[in-house]
């Protein structure tokens, strides 16, 4: 146990089998981080799985359900990290049921074409969430489609 905050993330992909967009949700709150663009999802609670974590955030905030495809790799079993107390594990998904809508925490979803790297990184992202962007994109253009495929 590290005692870090966990949080998950969802890389929703309009495609597991052949990523060509990326939908990014932009915050509304807490103050320092309103306006800014993240990957949906939030903190995993006591009894859950990050997995099962990442599932009910994405209900709840965009009322979808989703498939899971693999983790973006991280090099640390906690995940990502976003500050001196939390980190974040990232997975690749696509949608299985509903139309994602902005209900909760987010006042804006946008696809976002993967191709165009520039706009991918011009968004402004959380900061912490650059260099799991740039690790998404160096994912998804060196993977003809089996990296994001498993599970
Ligand atoms: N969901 C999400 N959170 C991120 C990202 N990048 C980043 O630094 N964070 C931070 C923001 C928050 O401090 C924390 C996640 O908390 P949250 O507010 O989304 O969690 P939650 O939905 O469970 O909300 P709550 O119960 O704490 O109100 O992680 C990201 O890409 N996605």
């Amino acid at each position: 146990m590290t005692g870090l905050i966990s949080v998950v993330g969802g890389a929703v992909l309009d495609s597991l089998a052949e990523p060509g967009r990326l939908l990014v949700a932009r915050r509304t709150a807490p103050p320092q981080f309103a306006g800014m663009w993240e990957f949906p999802g939030g903190k995993v609670e006591s009894g859950e799985t990050a997995e099962g974590a990442l599932h009910r955030e994405l209900l709840e905030e965009l009322g979808v359900s989703i498939r899971l495809g693999a983790e973006l790799d991280s090099g640390a079993a906690d995940g990502w990290p976003l500050n001196e107390r939390a980190a974040m594990r990232v997975w690749c998904a696509e949608l299985l049921d509903g139309v994602p809508r902005p209900l909760q925490d987010h006042d804006e979803l946008r696809w976002i074409n993967l191709r165009n790297r520039e706009e991918v990184l011009g968004l402004p992202w959380i900061p912490a969430d650059f260099p799991i962007v740039e690790a998404l994109l160096d994912m998804l253009q060196v993977s003809d489609s089996p990296a994001v495929t498993a599970r």
